[in-house]
């Protein structure tokens, strides 16, 4: 059994590891951190947990973490930044939520979030975290930066298309539209129930902080660099994201994608390439570790559009940081991750 430590345990994202890992068989939760909830039972403070944990909000400290064979950082970016290089250091296994490590290229990082980074050689270390790209090098690796909602229900659109030269790499896009839980527990004004039920907005438009993420991996896919139209939209659901990606055959010929995303996923156990001429629904990922995905060549013309749904908490978030903790210590990738969507 492995001792898991997990940063800002009071966060949706920190919550739902908790929930994800009270079923886990090799993996048990020693040590949970909030500032603001000091010495709060995690079971009082989320009764959905009552049973499953016996832990107390500590305040966040290296020392205590480092007892941790591995710890979660479910922080806002520049937390991780901070505290990960002495838990390397100390031979804890680091896995961030967050967005610190998710961008190769700093002074793009720093342009977008708007703080300089202090870590350059821990950037460099870094893994990013989608397994169905990076699975060999995250076996090994000592700290993986988890990709972004955003960024995982597109790249996984669009990897096949791109991987195998299909598309232009200058005519991308994803119009993609989020539920609140996105923008976290301590959200603004905007997320309250008034506000965001019952309309829709996109936000964004010229510029979110997922676009350069998102290009990079596609860059990688592409074998060079992309422009891709990113829009961002706010709907009103609790969780879930909806990606439609827009790609534009190069070679407008008869082309079998079914056949293709069903063999670029035949070994992913995350990613469901839905039957031909479906409609995937967030809701039904709600709740799981999946990406439902299904292509489509709308009147047989030349532009192709592939829908991608998750949930943004568990493989936008939590449950993708457990894929990556299983792959990492040699667990079964499905172990504590088998969960069916909530259906209705
Ligand atoms: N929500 C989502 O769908 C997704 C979120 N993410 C990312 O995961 C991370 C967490 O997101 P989410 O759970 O939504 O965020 P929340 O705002 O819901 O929670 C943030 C948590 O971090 C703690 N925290 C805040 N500041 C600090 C600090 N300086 N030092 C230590 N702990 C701190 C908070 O507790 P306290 O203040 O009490 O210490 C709280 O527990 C973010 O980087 C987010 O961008 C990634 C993918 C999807
Ligand atoms: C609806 C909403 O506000 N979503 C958030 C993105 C989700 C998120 O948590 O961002 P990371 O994956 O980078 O951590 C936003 O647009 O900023």
């Amino acid at each position: 059994m492995i001792k898991v430590g997990i940063v800002g345990g009071t966060g949706y994202t920190g919550v739902e590891l908790l929930r994800l890992l009270a079923n886990h068989p090799q993996a048990k939760v020693e040590v949970i951190t909030s500032r603001s909830e000091e010495g709060v039972s995690v079971a009082d403070m989320y009764p959905n947990l009552r049973g499953h944990h016996d832990l107390r909000f500590t305040v966040p400290d290296v020392e205590t973490l480092s007892g941790c064979d591995v710890v979660f950082f479910a922080t806002p970016h520049g937390v991780a930044m901070n505290m990960a290089a002495e838990l390397v250091g100390k031979g804890v296994r680091v896995i961030d939520l967050g967005a610190d490590f998710r961008i190769k290229d700093l002074e793009l990082w720093s342009q977008w979030y708007a703080m300089e980074h202090t870590q350059p050689e821990m950037a460099e270390l870094a893994v990013y975290g989608l397994p169905e790209v990076n699975r060999e090098q995250i076996k090994d690796a000592q700290l993986i930066a988890c990709p972004g909602c955003y960024p995982t229900a597109t790249q996984l659109a669009f990897l096949p298309l791109l991987e195998n030269t299909l598309i232009d790499h200058r005519r991308l896009i994803a119009d993609c539209k989020s539920g609140v839980s996105g923008a976290g527990r301590g959200a603004k004004v905007g997320m309250l129930l008034c506000e965001a039920s019952e309309s829709m907005m996109a936000y964004g438009v010229h510029g979110h902080r997922h676009l350069p993420e998102i290009k990079q991996g596609l860059a990688l896919a592409a074998e060079r660099p992309v422009h891709l139209t990113f829009v961002p939209h706010l709907t009103p659901m609790i969780r879930g994201i909806h990606s439609t990606c827009y790609g534009v055959l190069k070679d407008p010929v008869d082309h079998d994608l079914q056949a293709m995303f069903e063999e670029r996923y035949a070994d992913e156990p995350f990613v469901d390439v839905m039957p031909a001429g479906s409609h995937p629904q967030t809701r039904s990922v709600k709740g799981a570790n999946m990406c439902r995905i299904s292509v489509h060549r709308p009147q047989g013309d030349d532009t192709v559009v592939v829908l991608s749904v998750i949930d943004n908490l568990v493989k936008g978030a939590a449950g993708q940081a457990v894929q990556n903790m299983n792959i990492m210590f040699g667990f079964e990738e499905t172990a504590g991750l088998n969960i069916v969507g909530l259906m209705p």
